[in-house]
């Protein structure tokens, strides 16, 4: 399904300079020695200037907007945890892929927040240029700030297309990563248990 893009006056600016991502990969067409004018290409610079408008959406989108006031009271003082939350996003040192799964567990201090609005949170830092550890800090940052509990912990598991296809090419290399607010970062127990909930996950691999 194609979504409507409004252009931002930065995009604007660029289109009048003819500085357009569009202009920017058919000039990479020409420089790796293909032809940007042979049929197979001819729409591939506007496919690609839609691909990267679509996988840096999260620029232009705001937490509280995706949370929408789905904050609801509540008592409950045990753990909360979302895990499996498939995202993928781009390393901003290759704009290469990286993808795998977050798992986010918070406790209540008198509110929780709508399931479905962590998956979304997730969403909204994944899709602009990444390091992991950044992307797993914004996480817990966004939802300790929306909503203010006791505690937040995020482990992100991922690969990394960028070691992958390229580079040092390693198959089987999967980068974790974690960030931990409030009650997480002064108790340890708290920590374990998060951490041995995040084991019983299923474990990201790659086959070919
Ligand atoms: N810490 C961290 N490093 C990342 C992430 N994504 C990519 N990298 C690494 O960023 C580094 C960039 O290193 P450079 O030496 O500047 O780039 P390069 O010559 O392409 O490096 P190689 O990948 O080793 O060929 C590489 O080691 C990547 O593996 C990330 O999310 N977190
Ligand atoms: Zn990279």
């Amino acid at each position: 399904m194609k979504t409507m893009h409004c252009a931002s006056p930065v995009e604007l600016e660029a289109r009048e300079s003819g500085l357009t991502i569009e202009k920017a990969i058919s000039n990479i067409l020409t420089e790796i020695e293909d032809d940007p004018s042979r049929e197979g290409l001819l729409e591939t610079p506007q496919r690609v200037a839609n691909m990267y408008r679509e996988l840096t959406s999260g620029y232009r989108i705001e937490v509280n907007k995706v949370v929408n006031g789905a904050i609801f009271t509540s008592e409950d003082e045990d753990l909360v945890m979302v895990k499996d939350i498939s995202f993928s996003s781009l390393c901003e040192h290759h704009m290469l892929p990286f993808l795998g799964k977050a798992h986010v567990a918070y406790i209540p201090d008198g509110r929780i927040i709508g399931l479905s609005k962590i998956p979304r949170i997730v969403e909204v830092f994944s899709k602009r240029l990444q390091v992991q550890e950044r992307f797993t800090g914004q996480i817990g940052e966004a939802l300790h700030e929306v909503l203010r509990p006791r505690g937040v912990a995020v482990m992100v598991e991922a690969i990394h297309m960028c070691a992958i296809i390229r580079g040092v090419k390693n198959h089987s290399t999967t980068m974790t990563t974690t960030s931990m607010f409030g009650d997480f970062k002064k108790d340890s127990s708290l920590r374990r248990e998060f951490m041995e909930h995040t084991a019983r996950t299923s474990k990201i691999t790659i086959h070919w």
